[in-house]
């Protein structure tokens, strides 16, 4: 099977005339399907950059982003609505719709597949937050929530459509130790059970020693590239 990611001489620029300024320098990165990669670097090093043109959040302004297997340069609109549907998305801002229920924000997860009896939907909700230990907080509302618990809010609505790709931008900031390492361990499982791939920004020690490969960048270039599982390596 085609690896799901496959950069080759990428480049990214954000601003104009003067203010042009390079964030991306040249990067071929191959992601390998199960693995979990961390992306880390200092602050400004193009992490985010990276992880949002290879998840077709961004236009790709100069060479190519394959990816499952669709070329992101160039794409149409319905290409990249498609493809959307089979990624996961954990950001740092959880982006929870306030007046809806934990369970209500994981079935909006679910809409991009289209219309799902409402049962299915919320067993499916009911069964990844319970996943995430939200199992006795089903029916909260996001104001009634700690941070880390809304986090995992998020991170069930990222998972509940069984996505091929998992993108994540420090997802376990604000969790405790137990539950960072639960949702860790989650999403090692989702890679080897079911072949869910994840690339992932983060400086979180508990995932980097569970990460099957760790991609340092600096000044917008993979600096450092080391593989810790079998199977994967650098583009
Ligand atoms: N929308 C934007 N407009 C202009 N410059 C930007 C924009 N987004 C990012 N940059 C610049 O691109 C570079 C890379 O930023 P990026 O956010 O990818 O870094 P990062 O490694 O994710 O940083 P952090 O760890 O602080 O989130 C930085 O110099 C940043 O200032």
């Amino acid at each position: 099977m085609d690896d799901p990611i496959v950069a080759r001489g990428l480049n990214h620029w954000f601003g104009s005339g003067e203010a042009r300024k390079q964030a991306l320098f040249d990067i071929d990165l191959t992601v390998a399907r199960g693995s979990l990669t961390v992306l880390m670097g200092p602050s400004g090093s193009g992490k985010t950059t990276l992880l949002t043109l290879l998840g077709c959040l961004r236009d790709v302004q100069e060479g190519s982003v394959r990816l499952l297997g669709n070329e992101l340069h160039g794409a149409t609109n319905a290409t990249l609505i498609a493809l959307r549907r089979r990624l996961g998305f954990i950001f740092q801002a959880h982006n929870l719709h306030e007046s809806l229920t934990a369970r209500q924000n994981v079935i909006m997860g679910l809409e991009v597949h289209g219309k799902i009896p409402a049962a299915l939907a919320e067993q499916a909700a009911s069964h990844v937050l319970k996943l995430v230990g939200l199992g006795d907080r089903l029916d909260y509302l996001p104001a009634n929530l700690s941070g880390g618990q809304k986090q995992r809010v998020a991170i069930a609505r990222a998972l509940v459509g069984n996505p091929d790709v998992i993108f994540a931008d420090e997802p376990t900031a604000a969790l405790d130790k137990e539950t960072g390492a639960n949702v860790v361990a989650l999403i090692k499982r989702l890679g080897r059970e079911r072949g869910t791939t994840t690339l992932m920004v983060t400086h979180d020690n508990r995932i980097l020693d569970q990460a099957d490969r760790i991609v340092t960048i600096e000044d917008g270039r993979i600096v450092s590239d080391r593989n810790k599982g079998a199977g994967t390596d650098a583009g």
